[in-house]
């Protein structure tokens, strides 16, 4: 008896499941496919559905979401039409396109975030504003994010890289799982002074980790579902941000953080919310030290865990980069500790980080909106059309990368054509987290070349079925000391 209402249960709910994804699709997709996009080569698949099983298909097959993409530039081109998930989208590659989307001159494209993400991240986002509003938000993040205004964290990066590492030999490692730890401990310091462990350390790490997995999900806000639970967390982590920014406001609690920077100079006070247009109000506040978390951690993470990964594969630039540590360490005059000049002059590890984001893309493609009608390639855009701009390619174009597969850092040994490295973005939208994630990266590699070899239990390049392309395994390895 008990079974078969759990059957029933289970029946109701998947019956109740298909439907609200269908009728979200019809929603979406009602509209008839604009007939302009006729000359653009490429199928809209199914009526309502488009290609939107593929898309989901593909997305967690081992070769990825850009498998899609693949198989379709195999038989269009490099410019091709199709609808997923009740969008009709135009994948371009090359850098033609990049310059005229990256540069977007005078603001003809916008960034296309899914419904899930603009939910998750609120109205007053980096990633949802456009234009002057744009530009403002983009000016109060610079600073802190500066390499100058980086330093203050430096030694928390450098203990932190040293204590994680300090329990790496004797047990498989997780790269991906201990990379994740590692950036969202510091970007949680840095943000809001947030302690390494503890508590409120675990909450805020429980939190994300639920708003993290609601992007890739369906958009049903349904109790059970991974958006409605990514919801309800990104609810908690305001209340825990709502609580700091009081404690802040009435001088409770000092601190020198990210969140302290724009309280202090930019925000405007709880109840002056309609004045001065330069400042921030607490729901812009909130909205964006979310963004920069979101933003910030996975893209970290991955590039991290590939970076590692890509020198256990090729051996050689493995040793030229532990010479370029060594030696470091080597010069270093009395104490043990990385410095901060030391971190800045590391030539050999900024190409090795290059060359780890060409050939990883974590950031597969990148999502606009036309703004106003404009060319592209001789192929005529219109406004309000969503455009993707394929990065995977425009990273492994041979007549730019020889032998484009190949691991090979020197290829950043002189400058590469303009909008063909794609790796931190170009134009407007370029990442304003970049020197962070360098400066992480760079730590972090730096004590694990000085201290230990590894070797992995895996050989698997399959990825996760996720926005941000990771490593699905989550690269175990043992390491042990030099
Ligand atoms: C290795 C790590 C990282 C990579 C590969 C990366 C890559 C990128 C790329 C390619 C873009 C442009 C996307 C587009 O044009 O659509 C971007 C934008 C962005 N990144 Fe990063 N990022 C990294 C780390 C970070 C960090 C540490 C932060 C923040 C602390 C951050 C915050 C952002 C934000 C807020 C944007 C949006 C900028 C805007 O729309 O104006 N990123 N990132």
């Amino acid at each position: 008896m008990e079974m078969s209402f759990f059957l029933l249960v289970m029946v109701v709910i998947i019956i109740s499941f298909v439907l609200s994804f269908w009728l979200l699709l019809l929603h979406y997709s009602w509209a008839s496919p604009p007939k302009e996009m006729d000359p653009i080569p490429g199928s809209l698949g199914w009526p309502i559905l488009g290609e939107s099983f593929s898309f989901l298909s593909n997305f967690s097959s081992p070769c990825g979401i850009y498998n899609f993409i693949y198989q379709r530039q195999q038989r269009y081109g490099k410019v091709f039409k199709t609808n997923v998930l009740g969008r009709f989208t135009i994948f371009m590659s090359g850098r033609e396109a990049s310059k005229i989307l990256l540069t977007g001159k005078d603001g003809i494209v916008r960034l296309n975030l899914f419904y899930t993400g603009k939910q998750v991240l609120g109205p007053t986002s980096l990633l949802q504003t456009s234009g002057d509003a744009h530009k403002r938000l983009r000016r109060l993040i610079a600073e802190p994010l500066s390499v100058d205004g980086l330093k203050k964290y430096f030694q928390f990066m450098n203990r932190l890289a040293i204590e994680t590492l300090d329990q790496w030999p004797g047990r498989t490692v997780f790269v991906l799982e201990e990379a994740s730890t590692f950036t969202l401990k510091v970007i949680g310091n840095m943000t809001m002074s947030l302690e390494p462990t503890g508590d409120e350390q675990q909450k805020f790490r429980a939190n994300f980790k639920l708003i993290s997995s609601s992007f890739a999900s369906l958009p049903l806000k349904i109790p059970g579902t991974a958006f409605y639970r990514g919801i309800k967390a990104r609810d908690r982590m305001y209340a825990m941000l709502n609580s700091i920014i009081y404690n802040r406001r009435s001088g409770n609690s000092f601190q020198q953080d990210f969140l302290e920077s724009l309280i202090m100079k930019h925000s405007k006070g709880a109840d002056e919310e309609g004045s001065e247009d330069n400042k921030l109000t607490d729901t812009q506040l909130k909205d964006n030290i979310l963004t920069l978390l979101v933003a910030g951690h996975d893209t970290t993470t991955s590039a991290l865990t590939w970076l590692i990964k890509f020198l256990e594969e090729n051996p050689a630039v493995l040793d030229k980069l532990r010479e370029e540590h060594l030696e470091i360490q080597a010069n270093r005059k009395g104490g043990t500790n990385l410095t901060w000049s030391e971190v800045n002059n590391m030539p050999y590890t900024a190409k090795v980080i290059n060359e780890t984001l060409r050939r990883a893309t974590v950031l597969p493609w990148f999502s606009r909106k036309a703004s106003e009608d404009f060319e592209i390639d001789g192929y005529k855009i219109k406004k309000d059309w969503s455009i993707n701009l394929d990065v995977v390619s425009i990273h492994h174009d041979p007549q730019v990368f020889q032998n484009p597969y190949k691991f090979d850092p020197s290829r950043f040994d002189a400058p590469i054509k303009p909008f063909s490295f794609l790796g931190f973005g170009s134009g407007p939208r370029m990442c304003p987290g970049m020197n962070l994630a360098k400066l992480e990266i760079s730590i972090f590699i730096h004590h694990l070349l000085c201290r230990y070899k590894w070797t992995a239990l895996e050989k698997d390049d399959s990825v996760q079925p996720t926005l941000v392309r990771m490593p699905r395994n989550k690269y175990p390895i043992v390491a042990e000391p030099l």
